[in-house]
C-alpha cells in the first residue's frame, strides 16, 4: 500500500479507497469494460495540496492488488516510494481533479471503442431520449441531450490534458458527463467513487444502445 512519508493520510483511508478502485477494477472487467491492462482509475486523497490514489501502469485490472497503487501530485508526480510508474493517462486524472472530480474512471468497452472511432468525425456523439439518461448527474429528464465530446487518441496525454483543461474552464459550455478518445474508450468522474461509477454504468449502458440500435435498425 502507498504512503507518503509526509503525508498525514491515514493509512485506513489509502486501504478504503485502494479496495473500492480493487472493486471497480473486478466488476468492470466481469463487464467487458477493463480487460487486460486497459483502463485506469484514481481517487483523490488530498485537495490541498492536491494528492490522488491512482493505479500503477499496465496492471490487470481485474486482478489489481493494494500495491499496485500510486500516490501522484497535482503535476501527476509520484510521490509514493517504489518502482511504480503511474498510469500512463495521470494527467488526464489530474487535470479533472484540478476541475473538481473527486474520482476518475476510465474504461475501454466495445460500444465506446466502435462508436468513438465512426463519430469522431463529428466531434462527438449525440445522446437523446432515453430514459437512463437520467441516470447521469445534473440531468432531469429523458429530452435531454447528452453531448459525449470525442478527442483523436493521438497518444499526447499532455496536448489532450491541455485541451481537458481549458473546456473544463469554458464558463458558456463547459465539458459535462465524460469524454471519449476516439478507438480508444471512455473517461468520466464524480464526486467520489460511488458517482463515478454510476456515471461509467449510465454511459456505457447508453454506448451499448446505440450500438444496438445502429445494428437491429441500420440507423444512429
Ligand atoms: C491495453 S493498455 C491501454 C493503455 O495504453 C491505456 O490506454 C490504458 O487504459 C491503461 O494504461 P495504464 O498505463 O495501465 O493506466
Ligand atoms: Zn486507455
Amino acid at each position: 500500500m502507498p504512503t507518503s512519508p509526509d503525508s498525514p493520510l491515514t493509512r485506513q483511508k489509502v486501504n478504503l479507497l485502494t479496495r473500492e478502485l480493487i472493486q471497480c477494477g473486478r466488476d468492470f472487467h466481469h463487464r467487458g469494460w477493463s480487460l487486460g491492462t486497459s483502463s485506469n482509475y484514481s481517487v483523490v486523497l488530498e485537495r490541498d495540496p492536491l494528492k490522488l490514489l491512482m493505479t500503477g501502469s499496465g496492471f490487470d485490472k481485474g486482478q489489481l492488488l493494494p500495491e499496485q497503487f500510486v500516490i501522484v501530485d497535482e503535476q501527476a508526480q509520484l510521490l509514493s516510494p517504489g518502482p511504480l510508474k503511474p498510469s500512463a493517462e495521470a494527467l488526464l486524472h489530474t487535470e479533472l481533479a484540478k476541475h473538481g472530480a473527486g474520482a476518475v474512471l476510465h474504461t475501454h468497452s466495445v460500444p465506446a471503442t466502435v462508436l468513438s472511432e465512426y463519430f469522431v468525425r463529428h466531434g462527438g456523439l449525440r445522446i437523446t431520449g432515453y430514459e437512463m439518461l437520467k441516470g447521469l448527474s445534473g440531468i432531469q429528464t429523458h429530452e435531454a441531450e447528452a453531448w459525449i465530446e470525442i478527442y483523436p487518441n493521438t497518444q499526447d496525454i499532455a496536448s489532450l490534458a491541455a485541451e481537458i483543461n481549458q473546456r473544463l474552464g469554458d464558463r458558456s459550455n463547459p465539458l459535462r458527463h465524460g469524454f471519449l478518445m476516439a478507438g480508444h474508450g471512455l473517461y468520466t468522474w464524480g464526486e467520489n467513487i460511488a458517482a463515478a461509477r454510476r456515471q461509467v454504468e449510465v454511459l456505457e449502458f447508453l454506448f451499448e444502445v446505440v450500438t444496438q440500435k445502429r445494428l437491429l435498425f441500420g440507423s444512429f
